[in-house]
């Protein structure tokens, strides 16, 4: 099974992001992960579209938009405009999953929904025709460095079943927590679509990535 990593620059140094793309890049990346928090669905700040656009004019990774927001309605476009090639909401975030994940596909791009520790998996029964991306969060959103939390390995496989009767691809992401030691259990469960962050950038971020890739290949 081929297994996608997706590098969150959240735990990278900000104040060299462009040296952190070359590394990503150096490593083996194919997506960047870029997770956008409000202070309020979340408590954490970010960044916005404009970072997103500069990010935009130096690398050609896939960018992978998390959106952790109250109100994503209002922030589909700007961050579409801004280069996003994906783009993720909360399923807690909105009472009209529906229509945003319609919103995104209808603008070309890959929609993507993200389920919080507690919700459901059976949340996104009448969704799955508009997915592209489902993104099991195995930490509660907000931080990076927070521990893996073990009972979303039974969401994951429950979302597996779920995406195998789909028609289309569904990626099956898991966000939060993961390691040289966690991605083998989210793999084996099924999921091929892993978003790490402060594992990459403890120590030599590309060695870091390159060693995951291995782990991810041989799982
Ligand atoms: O969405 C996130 C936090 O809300 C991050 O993407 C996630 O936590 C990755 O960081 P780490 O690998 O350090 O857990």
């Amino acid at each position: 099974m081929l297994v996608n990593i997706a590098p969150s620059i959240l735990n990278a140094d900000f104040s060299n992001l462009e040296l952190v793309l070359k590394q990503l890049e150096t490593g083996g990346a194919k997506y960047l992960h870029l997770d956008i928090m409000d202070g309020h669905f979340v408590p954490n700040l970010t960044f916005g579209p404009p970072v997103v656009k500069s990010l935009r004019a130096k690398t050609n990774l896939i960018f992978d938009v998390h959106l952790m927001v109250e109100k994503p309605e209002s922030l589909i476009e700007p961050f579409i405009e801004a280069g996003a090639d994906m783009i993720t909401i909360h399923w807690e975030s909105t009472r009209h999953p529906h229509r945003l994940l319609q919103k995104i596909k209808d603008s070309g791009k890959k929609a993507g929904i993200a389920l919080n520790p507690a919700t459901l998996p059976e949340n996104l029964e009448y969704l799955l025709d508009l997915i592209d991306l489902i993104l099991i969060m195995s930490v509660n959103p907000g931080f990076g460095g927070q521990s893996f939390i073990n009972n979303q390995l039974t969401k994951i496989r429950k979302v597996k079943s779920m995406v195998c009767k789909a028609p289309q691809e569904i990626l099956l992401g898991v966000d939060g927590g993961i390691n040289l030691q966690t991605a083998p259990l989210v793999i084996e469960a099924g999921a091929n679509f892993l978003v790490t962050g402060s594992f990459l950038f403890k120590g030599d971020v590309i060695k870091n990535l390159k060693d995951l890739i291995e782990v991810c290949q041989k799982s």
